[in-house]
């Protein structure tokens, strides 16, 4: 069966509405408390009995109000496309029937549709809302307007000089009517034009007229666009008393950790308040929160309330009783609240929170003596539904929106002890993932409450004790803001900026990283302690492998940083750290990044960098030297690095001096030519003559020879004659090296030459620097990125660096290797210290070496 929903002011006669609906209603008495600070609030806040009547009946005026509107000509000229000027007021019927013509039945709204009917509504209207044209009949039944506009919160009717009868405008406040009849009983409504203004979530109709025709233009009133947010209006001189008394009466009920809720007078969609904020509030609601603020502000910060606005609804369902003459409830009201938006003490809206809990009778604030139905009373929407076997049930659902005053205030010490066990159980993400994003939030919330409170050192140690990483500072989910908010918080700033310093000591990245952040973001009070904090720390090679993104962002922090102490900071970590050829490579490159994207900071600051920019010339002089030095004719045939592990014998003979052997004792001419077949597998002796077109085998197993079988039965052999194909390519690389080097070299000196805009190597291998956008979004993290970026160092880097000088190919050879050995081959690869060709990625080879060397 289906849905049927209407209001209950819908004219349309469903007989389940001829059983009889009771309401429980809770008298005022019920409602909130009698006597006691919250009685007290609600006295202050009313005014006092006395007043009471008197705000009641300012607060009807301003809720709506009407007249003669006397700025406007007594005879506006109005004029139609399609009809022509229109002569006020409007007599004739056959200029009415042509003016009907040329307007469309006006619709009205129900939840999301769009509507025509006339039982609901009957007027015509030209220009969507905005002028409305009422014959006999004609009428709106009651309704709220909607928010047609961002900031709409009233709605302005101008009548136009109009003879008719009935079509008044009937405002409800609280259920009673207030109607405007645009100067009917004065006799003016035909002679000149009224208005009326009424807020637009105020219910409202339009009596039928029943005689002559009515002309009005509707307007929208809106807030102005450049208004504040949240704006709340300041509290007159005169209440200055009154705050007083209503700050003492709101810190009893924070004393008693009170909290409590309050009902809005007026009505407000969910899209006004998430708009506006407090400054969506209007009339009565608008002074009370005022006066709530004002009052708030004068206490101390740890007996605050915070404010919050919410949607309440309240729904009730009812199914016949058993003498099926009326509905029954079924179970008690259900409450609920949502849409809940924080106010500040400030009035600014900071995030969305679910309420603390549901609120008692005796939680209500409830200054105008409501009934439980009066504060209640509002958008009521009734729906019947025919359940089939149980019978048709109803279903009433108020909603409202509610302010309420939550006070999440445990005491410093409850908090110290919540803070000791938190300390406790501190979870890694590893162990407890699942704990550990609860606690990320916690520690957010406790940022909120002890922020709230005066400074309290005891208590803000121990909260920093319960975080004491670099990663929960900086990469939990609120880590950053709330680090943001540390700085401007003095006190707090004052005892945190050592934790802050120790804890990204411990991890570099992530001091870059922030950095970053800071810079970008204009942390000015946390750069000097996080190039502090880098000083300290351990340069982060992962797999061996320097990291352009970090480098690049140290650097860039060094130039960028407003303090110049920054860059001496990092100047001292990078004359602290090993150097090495590669340390020397990476460095130029991001010196030359930061030169280009920022030259003149770059030249303001280049007589700091100057002892890394020489120690960086003098790493790669003394690599290129040793790498100039020529070989001795003994070293030239001894292939050091050969790669032939599958016959031991094979292997000694390459890396030794002698230029050719012969392997014996194999038994006869056929195992002699299986040992070739099976060399010959590997290396082709074709390979070992043409390094042109080989030499990616060539540089796979670091060694050029032939093989052959001689001899016959017993006496057998295989001679191995070793070829110059290998060691002249050798000879070739480690020319190269050598001009990458001096190359460097150039890049090196070229950084603090005078005038010079870091172009030196923009023709060479700058070409790769391309790569950096790349990897700053992989947050250096990616390795593939972070080689590609390094694709200049790797040029040099997999050669071999050792004192003896011999090579062992170039990248592509690598490359090769990989692809031409199977994964048992490439096992059998690893080799003992000091020996260059293991597995690993290149950099981490001779970085590994280098370190050695240089301990
Ligand atoms: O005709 C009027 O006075 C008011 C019409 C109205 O309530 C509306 O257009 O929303
Ligand atoms: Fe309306």
């Amino acid at each position: 069966m289906g849905d049927y929903y209407w209001s209950m002011d819908d004219p349309a006669d469903y007989n389940w509405r001829d059983y009889k609906l009771t309401e429980h209603d809770l008298p005022a008495t019920d409602i909130g408390e009698q006597h006691g600070p919250l009685h007290d609030l609600d006295m202050l806040l009313a005014g006092g009995e006395r007043q009471q009547r008197q705000r009641q009946q300012q607060d009807n005026d301003r809720f709506c109000f009407g007249g003669v509107a006397s700025l406007l000509p007594p005879a506006p000229e109005l004029s139609i496309d399609g009809y022509g000027p229109v002569s006020l007021p409007l007599i004739d019927a056959k200029d009415a029937h042509r003016l009907a013509q040329v307007c469309q039945q006006a619709p009205f709204g129900r939840g999301t549709d769009t509507l025509v009917d006339t039982a609901v509504r009957k007027t015509w209207q030209l220009d969507p809302e905005k002028f409305l044209f009422y014959e006999a009949g004609g009428h709106f039944g009651k309704h709220r307007d909607t928010e047609k506009e961002d900031g709409m919160f009233a709605t302005l009717v101008v009548q136009l000089p109009s003879a008719h009868k009935g079509g008044e405008l009937v405002i409800y406040k609280d259920g009673q009517p207030v109607a405007h009849d645009f100067g009917a009983s004065a006799g003016s409504s035909a002679g000149r034009c009224h208005y009326a203004v009424h807020y637009a979530d105020a219910e409202h109709e339009v009596t039928p007229v029943t005689q002559g025709y009515r002309l009005a233009l509707v307007y929208s009133v809106c807030w102005p666009k450049d208004r504040p947010r949240d704006e709340v209006p300041a509290q007159p001189a005169d209440s200055a008393q009154g705050e007083d008394e209503l700050s003492a009466a709101l810190g009893t009920l924070s004393d008693q950790e009170k909290h409590f809720m309050h009902f809005l007078s007026h009505d407000y969609t969910i899209k006004s308040v998430g708009d506006l904020g407090a400054a969506a509030l209007k009339g009565v609601d608008r002074d009370r929160m005022g006066r709530l603020l004002a009052a708030n502000a004068l206490m101390p910060a740890d007996r605050r309330y915070a404010f919050y606005i919410t949607q309440a609804t309240r729904q009730t369902d009812y199914v016949l009783n058993d003498d099926c003459d009326g509905w029954e409830e079924e179970a008690p009201p259900d409450v609920d609240f949502s849409h809940l938006q924080v106010l500040e003490g400030d009035g600014r809206i900071t995030g969305r929170k679910s309420p603390a809990g549901c609120f008692g009778k005796r939680d209500v604030l409830n200054p105008d003596r409501k009934s439980l139905l009066g504060l209640w009373r509002g958008h009521r929407k009734t729906k019947c539904q025919d359940t089939g076997n149980e019978g048709p049930a109803l279903e009433t659902k108020y909603s409202k929106s509610g302010r309420s005053l939550l006070k999440e205030k445990p005491s410093d010490r409850q908090l110290e002890d919540f803070l000791a066990m938190l300390k406790s159980f501190y979870p890694t993400k590893a162990a407890a993932p699942g704990f550990y994003a609860i606690y990320e939030d916690l520690r957010h919330v406790l940022f909120d409450v002890i922020a709230a409170r005066p400074f309290n050192q005891r208590l803000f140690d121990l909260y920093m004790d319960v975080h004491p990483t670099a990663k929960l500072l900086f990469e939990s989910k609120d880590g950053w803001e709330d680090l943001l908010r540390l700085l401007n918080w003095p006190e707090a700033w004052q005892s945190a900026r050592d934790r802050v310093r120790v804890a990204f000591a411990g991890d570099a990245r992530l001091a870059i990283k922030a950095l970053d952040k800071s810079l970008k973001e204009g942390a000015d009070e946390l750069i000097p302690v996080l190039s502090d904090a880098l000083v300290r720390t351990e340069e982060p090679v992962k797999a061996g492998r320097y990291d352009s993104f970090f480098d690049d962002n140290m650097w860039k922090a060094a130039f960028l940083a407003p303090d110049e102490a920054v860059c001496r900071n990092i100047v001292q970590r990078q004359l602290n750290t090993p150097a090495d050829d590669l340390w020397a490579m990476s460095t130029v490159r991001s010196l030359e990044r930061a030169k280009r994207n920022g030259p003149e900071q770059f030249e303001a600051r280049q007589h700091i960098v100057r002892p890394v920019v020489e120690r960086c010339v003098t790493a790669l002089k003394r690599r290129r030297d040793k790498r100039a030095a020529p070989m001795s004719a003994d070293d030239y045939w001894r292939f050091d690095k050969a790669d032939f592990c599958d016959n031991q014998e094979v292997q000694r003979f390459l890396r030794g001096p002698e230029r050719t052997t012969r392997l014996e004792g194999l038994g006869s001419i056929t195992a002699a030519r299986r040992v070739v077949r099976e060399i010959r597998d590997i290396l082709p002796d074709d390979v070992a003559q043409d390094a042109a077109k080989f030499s990616r085998y060539l540089m796979g197993f670091d060694c050029s020879f032939t093989a052959e079988a001689g001899g016959s039965g017993k006496d057998a052999y295989v001679t191995l004659t070793k070829t110059d194909v290998w060691p002249q390519k050798r000879e070739e690389y480690r020319q190269r090296d050598v001009e990458l080097y001096d190359r460097n070299v150039a890049r090196a000196v070229a950084l603090l030459a005078e005038g010079d805009a870091a172009s030196a190597d923009s023709g060479s291998g700058s070409g790769s620097d391309d790569g950096n956008g790349q990897v700053q979004k992989g947050g250096g993290s990616d390795a593939s990125a972070t080689r590609k970026a390094l694709e200049p160092l790797q040029e040099v880097d997999h050669r071999p660096t050792s004192a003896s000088g011999s090579g062992s190919g170039s990248e592509a050879a690598q490359g090769g290797k990989a692809t031409t050995k199977t994964a048992s081959e490439s096992g059998k690869q690893s080799r003992g210290e000091g020996d260059e060709l293991d597995d690993g990625p290149p950099a981490k080879r001779t970085r590994t070496r280098t370190r050695r060397s240089a301990a």
